[in-house]
């Protein structure tokens, strides 16, 4: 539906995207994930025609934006992070003026009473935009990026400034939107990303540094899931106990719960289950298990992680003047060699 091959923007000496390439699928909601000043913006206005790139291409169903922009664009519905919405109009009158400025042939009361119900906003199609909440101003925007019936919606930081309860609702309308449309999504929000996509693609510095399922890229980077144990025993010797077994890598005393057991992290060692070794071990030792639970990292830990993998690549490139790769799985390990080393 949308593949972009290695897109580069050039301002001036700064290169703010920095040869990406992904190709996103039909029916798939992308989450758009970067720091502040990541590219991330520049990159969608590149896959929206409104700026051109340095070089690379992005095609949309087929259609290069750049060359065919008026059959690339047919396909796209934008929601800027902040929405051209013309205060002053109804909701009515706004909505026609975008049907007419898209030159939408599609039968306009129909398909602009459709849109309404799909985003909710059929109550307040008479009333003038200014005096709409954030949240209904939001869901306008939205409709007017659904004028025209694009397969794609490209979302730039949808909930910001809604209150919680507007924030939900923007999301479910998402998630709703994404059983009939591909949608990418930008976002500083990390859960909101977790929450909505199913895929997560990442930048930084302009260069894209991971592209994959929330779940796989909190498994490849968590490697094993953590163990949180709470254990009563003399703690000392459970450290000692635990560390030497079979399988854990490290063994970390958080503090003592105010029901005598002293809570730890244990970590497996790649590829090992440790949790029936650990039972055993206590159950031998006479020490009790009050609670056992696997600590996950969420995507904002992951994010963290690979900014600063990132970092750190782009310090060893320097030194070795090597080209960059961004295999999610086997850099975690090459990071986690390097620690060791
Ligand atoms: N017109 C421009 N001229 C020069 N530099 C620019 C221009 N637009 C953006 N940049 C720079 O390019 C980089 C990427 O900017 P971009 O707005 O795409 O980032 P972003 O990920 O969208 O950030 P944010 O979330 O803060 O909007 C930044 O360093 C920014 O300062």
């Amino acid at each position: 539906m949308i593949e972009v091959k290695n897109l580069v923007k050039q301002y001036g000496s700064k290169r703010a995207v920095d040869d990406i390439s992904f190709t996103i699928n039909k029916g798939e909601i992308l989450g758009f994930l970067g720091p502040n000043g990541a590219g991330k913006s520049t990159t969608m206005n590149m896959i929206t025609g409104y700026l051109s790139s340095t070089s690379g291409t992005v095609l949309i169903d087929g259609h290069d934006i750049l060359e065919e922009p008026l059959e690339a664009k047919k396909h796209i519905g934008y929601l800027p992070e902040l929405p051209p919405l013309y205060l002053d109009m109804t909701v009515k009158e706004y909505l026609g003026f975008v049907y007419e400025l898209k030159k939408c042939t599609l039968p306009r009361e129909q398909h602009l009473a459709e849109i309404c119900r799909t985003v909710k906003i059929e109550h307040v199609y008479g009333r003038l935009i200014k005096n709409l909440s954030k949240g209904y101003k939001q869901r306008v925007g939205v409709a007017g990026a659904l004028v025209g019936a694009p397969d794609v919606l490209i979302l730039d930081e949808p909930t910001v400034g809604l209150d919680p309860q507007q924030i939900i609702d923007i999301r479910n309308l998402i998630k709703d939107l994404g059983k009939k449309h591909t949608v990418i999504l930008s976002s500083h929000i990390l859960p909101e990303v977790q929450a909505i996509c199913e895929r997560v693609i990442v930048i930084n510095k302009g260069k894209l540094v991971a592209d994959d399922t929330p779940d796989n890229l909190s498994r490849s980077l968590a490697g094993n899931t953590k163990l949180q144990a709470r254990i009563v025993g003399p703690q000392s010797e459970v450290v000692a106990a635990v560390s030497a077994m079979d399988g854990v890598a490290r063994v970390l005393p958080l503090g003592e719960k105010t029901d005598g057991s002293v809570e730890y992290t244990i970590e497996p060692e790649e590829g090992k289950d440790v949790r029936a070794g650990l039972f055993d071990l206590l159950s031998k030792q006479g020490w009790q298990m009050l609670g056992l639970k696997g600590s996950e990292m969420s995507l904002e830990d992951i994010f963290l992680h690979l900014i600063q993998d990132d970092a750190q690549t782009s310090k060893e490139e320097k030194s070795e003047g090597k080209k960059r790769r961004f295999s999610f799985g086997r850099k975690k390990k090459e990071t986690d060699g390097g620690d060791e080393e």
